[in-house]
């Protein structure tokens, strides 16, 4: 079963998966495996160089990223559970908020299976701003200005998809767990 967390950066998907690991094994009992995308180290390292510098590459390295992050998944047998912090939903929303053809992403990335549940952190990327590392890469302004397009975006994508659950991750931690944890045990049970 694939559970994929989703969110602009400083939503709180890393915090989430992590106490949701840690729920299912001690409270169900399930066997959880953690990942997370950009998935290899290569990859990501090109997407550092040379992928932010256009759209179009790096709409194909987080792809192909993603293609390797997938074939490495279906060789986990001995998990019931996993959960990626990030999959293809990122790709589609982040991309397209950089002017890459929507349709063009979803056909790049149409093989990849698609999760069985998505939990999508919704909060304003004023507010996800601030919860973000000091150290980060982007400017500012051009940031603030991306995520709210990509925000957009991802709540577009929620219009067609069922499996997409929204959580207000403006709420304390506390709250967004235990909304999560409501999804995934309808999903389990
Ligand atoms: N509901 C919440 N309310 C307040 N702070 C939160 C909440 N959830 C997470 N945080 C805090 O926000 C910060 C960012 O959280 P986290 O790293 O989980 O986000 P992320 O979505 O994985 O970010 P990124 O995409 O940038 O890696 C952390 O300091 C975390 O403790
Ligand atoms: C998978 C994926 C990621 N991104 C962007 C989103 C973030 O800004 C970084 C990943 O960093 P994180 O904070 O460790 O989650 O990459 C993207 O633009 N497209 C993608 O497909």
């Amino acid at each position: 079963m694939l559970i994929a967390i989703e969110g602009i950066d400083g939503s709180g998907k890393t915090t989430l998966a992590k106490e949701l690991k840690k729920w299912l094994e001690n409270e169900k009992k399930k066997k959880v495996l953690l990942t997370a995308e950009p998935f290899t180290e290569e990859i990501s390292k090109l997407i550092q160089e040379e992928g932010w510098k256009d759209p179009v590459t790096l709409t194909l390295l987080f792809s192909a990223d993603r293609g390797v992050h997938v074939n490495w998944i279906m060789k986990q047998n001995q998990y019931d559970i996993i959960i990626t912090d990030r999959y293809y939903y990122s790709t589609i929303a982040y991309q397209s908020a950089m002017g890459i053809d929507k349709n063009w992403i979803i056909e790049v990335n149409k093989f990849f299976p698609k999760p069985e549940l998505t939990l999508l952190l919704d909060i304003p990327a004023e507010i996800a701003i601030t919860r973000i590392k000091k150290d980060d890469k982007f400017n500012f302004k051009e940031k603030l200005s991306l995520l709210k397009k990509v925000r957009e975006n991802y709540l577009e994508i929620t219009k067609n998809e069922n499996s997409i659950k929204i959580i207000n991750s403006t709420k304390t931690f506390e709250e967004v767990l235990s909304e999560a944890k409501n999804y995934v045990e309808e999903l389990i049970s």
